[in-house]
């Protein structure tokens, strides 16, 4: 069976929310092929040495672009998206196109850890 692909990305004040929370689940996640953006993905093995990330560019460079090109191209089944509410980001656009098109293709998102963490769960067997 085709493993499913999961992309995380995070804000600055949410990476290390991402790093525990991927510490946290390591076992739910491992299955999954993994994508990031390039901070988030670093962060991410850092934490979890033995996980293998793909990382994209960072997202104000393009990541968050890329990530939103491959779920159009139906190539990731589920996002997490650790959102900061509280800081401007210099590339907001890119940020609602992603999430933009998570929706548009009706994928699974969570944008905070809660919610992350409830998702997860739902993939057990
Ligand atoms: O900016 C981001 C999301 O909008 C994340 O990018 P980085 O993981 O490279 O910080």
């Amino acid at each position: 069976m085709k493993k499913l692909t999961l992309a995380l990305v995070a804000h600055d004040a949410k990476k290390d929310d991402m790093a525990d929370f991927v510490a946290m689940f390591e076992n739910d996640i491992r299955p999954f092929t993994l994508f990031a953006t390039g901070t988030t993905g670093g962060r991410v093995m850092e934490r979890c040495p033995s996980l293998s990330v793909t990382r994209l560019k960072s997202g104000p460079l393009g990541g968050d672009q890329q990530i939103g090109a491959m779920i159009a191209e139906g190539k990731i089944d589920t996002l997490f998206f650790f959102v900061d509410p509280l800081s401007p980001h210099p590339h907001d656009v890119d940020v609602k196109a992603l999430m933009r098109l998570a929706l548009v293709y009706n994928i699974p998102m969570a944008l905070n850890r809660a919610t992350a963490e409830r998702l997860i769960e739902s993939f057990r067997d």
